[in-house]
């Protein structure tokens, strides 16, 4: 099969690719057993966009992107991804090396919780730089000049590079993640609850950055988050979810100013309330 090579990594993708799906997800469904996780769940995510998933707990978001991050397996469905050289991909049923190596070069994952997305007992600066090293690099002087590069591009300042990311702050430690995994300039990263469980502060000053980011890379994103708020200001398009199913998709703005299907009215109108 033909797969990104790491040094391809810096090409510029052509004009006509950026006006094709960067992923086309086809009838996703994921059962465990009888209970269903998320059922028949079609899109196309375009290079630069970012889209939400949005829905109350347990309505299948995060089984819907473990599902096209190839982290779980669906019961059916296709999740095809168009590679550098545009050639398309099922990704659902590529070879475990095969995602692991995408998930390391044209992918990133950021988690919730910073302790799955990090190593909590190397440097910071080991941090990006390991995923440097995964993709080729050797020069251990460029490495480190690369990585306080990203260390600076997510706030965290030179002198804390040797540093481990348990003795962070828990919003030190999401940019960190961030930085891992924006330094080998992936097209796409998954998103699981970017901002939950940190201080409304941390959070807002955490979206500012994801958006600047996000919008200066041209990087195409899928964000789970319960909260409306995340998804208003860092997507541009959403889906929501209940029971597994999306029961309505569009422009975020037009979602959340107006809403068509009733549990979106219902779900606005309860958050508006709080
Ligand atoms: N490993 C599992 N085994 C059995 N059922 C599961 C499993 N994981 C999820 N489910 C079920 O699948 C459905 C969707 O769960 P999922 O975690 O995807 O929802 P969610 O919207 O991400 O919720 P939350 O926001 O609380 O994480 C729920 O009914 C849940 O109980």
């Amino acid at each position: 099969m033909t797969i990104v090579q790491p040094n391809d990594l810096q090409n510029t993708p052509s004009t006509a690719l950026q006006d094709l799906p960067l992923l086309e997800v086809r009838s996703i469904s994921k059962f465990y057993g009888a209970r269903r996780g998320c059922e028949n769940v079609s899109f196309d995510l375009y290079p630069g966009e970012v889209l939400a998933i949005v829905g109350e707990s347990g309505s299948g978001k995060s089984t819907l992107l473990n599902c096209i991050s190839t982290r779980m397996l669906p019961t059916s469905g296709l999740v095809n991804y168009r590679m550098r050289d545009g050639s398309v991909q099922d990704v659902c049923h590529m070879q475990e090396a095969d995602k692991r190596f995408l998930m390391r070069t044209d992918w990133g994952f950021v988690h919730q919780n910073s302790a799955d997305g990090l190593r909590m007992t190397v440097s910071a600066g080991a941090n990006v730089g390991e995923r440097l090293m995964a993709v080729g690099h050797r020069h251990y002087g460029s490495i480190r000049s690369t990585a306080t590069d990203w260390l600076e591009q997510v706030e965290i300042s030179e002198d804390r590079i040797d540093d481990q990311p348990r003795d962070f702050s828990g919003g030190m430690r999401q940019r960190l993640q961030i930085a891992r995994n924006l330094v080998t300039g992936p097209r796409l990263v998954f998103m699981d609850e970017p901002t939950g469980g940190l201080d409304v502060s941390v959070q807002a000053r955490l979206l500012d950055l994801l958006r600047n980011l996000v919008s200066n890379l041209g990087l195409a994103a899928i964000v789970v988050t319960h909260d409306l708020a995340v998804a208003r200001l860092l997507s541009h398009r959403m889906i929501v979810m209940k029971d597994g199913h999306v029961i309505e998709e569009g422009l975020t703005d037009r979602v959340l100013d107006d809403p068509q299907a009733p549990y979106t009215q219902l779900l606005i109108s309860s958050i508006l309330q709080v």
